[in-house]
């Protein structure tokens, strides 16, 4: 078993939230998500604050809330896709846990995204090109933090987090 948190991190839509429940599940370990935290502690949804404070004020709530996560327990935590944008966000992710990359297809993030119109970087007119231009500028910094990368295309939520349940605690999975 793993005494290390396990932080999720990759593009709007990869699954962070949804694989980061089941896995914190199958390992046994407390889960938070930087998204909710933030929000709860803000008391305010993340298009209010895009709206009220930038991204800008976004961003500094998030990587205080990173920050805090990376004390305390050993836990699961997904992230929100835009963490490894700040040096020092990246830096804490590698110091303090063992990095999980999910990645998916554009066709898949563009599905699973178009569900909800609670991505405030999403509410354009193209969101396809938006997804491209997020990925091709964020990939390299979600490997660069990651140590290991999962493919979520083609399989279940479920199946996600077995496998990845599977990478960093082999054996310890009631598959
Ligand atoms: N492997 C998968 N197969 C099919 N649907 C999935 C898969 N993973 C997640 N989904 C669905 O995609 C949607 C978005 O997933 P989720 O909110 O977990 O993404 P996220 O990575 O946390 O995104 P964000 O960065 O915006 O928080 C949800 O409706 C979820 O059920
Ligand atoms: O990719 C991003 O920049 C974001 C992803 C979400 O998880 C949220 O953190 C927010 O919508 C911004
Ligand atoms: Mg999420």
């Amino acid at each position: 078993m793993t005494n290390r948190s396990i932080f999720l991190v990759g593009p709007m839509g990869a699954g962070k939230s949804t694989i980061g429940k089941l896995l914190a599940a199958e390992l046994k370990l407390p889960f938070a998500d930087s998204d909710k935290v933030l929000e709860d502690r803000t008391g305010a949804d993340i298009p209010w604050i895009f709206d009220v404070e930038g991204e800008a004020g976004f961003r500094r709530r998030e990587s205080e809330v990173l920050r805090d996560l990376c004390t305390g327990p050993t836990r699961v935590v997904a992230t929100g896709g835009g963490i490894v944008l700040s040096p020092e966000n990246r830096r804490q992710l590698r110091k303090n846990g063992l990095v999980i990359y999910l990645q998916a297809s554009v066709d898949q993030l563009l599905e699973r995204t178009s569900k909800n119109a609670n991505r405030p970087l999403l509410q354009v007119a193209d969101p396809r090109s938006r997804i491209i231009e997020l990925v091709e500028e964020r990939d390299p910094l979600y490997r660069e933090v990651s140590d290991i990368v999962v493919d979520t295309d083609y399989c279940t939520p479920r199946q996600a987090a077995l496998m990845v349940a599977e990478r960093v605690a082999p054996g310890a999975t009631g598959q």
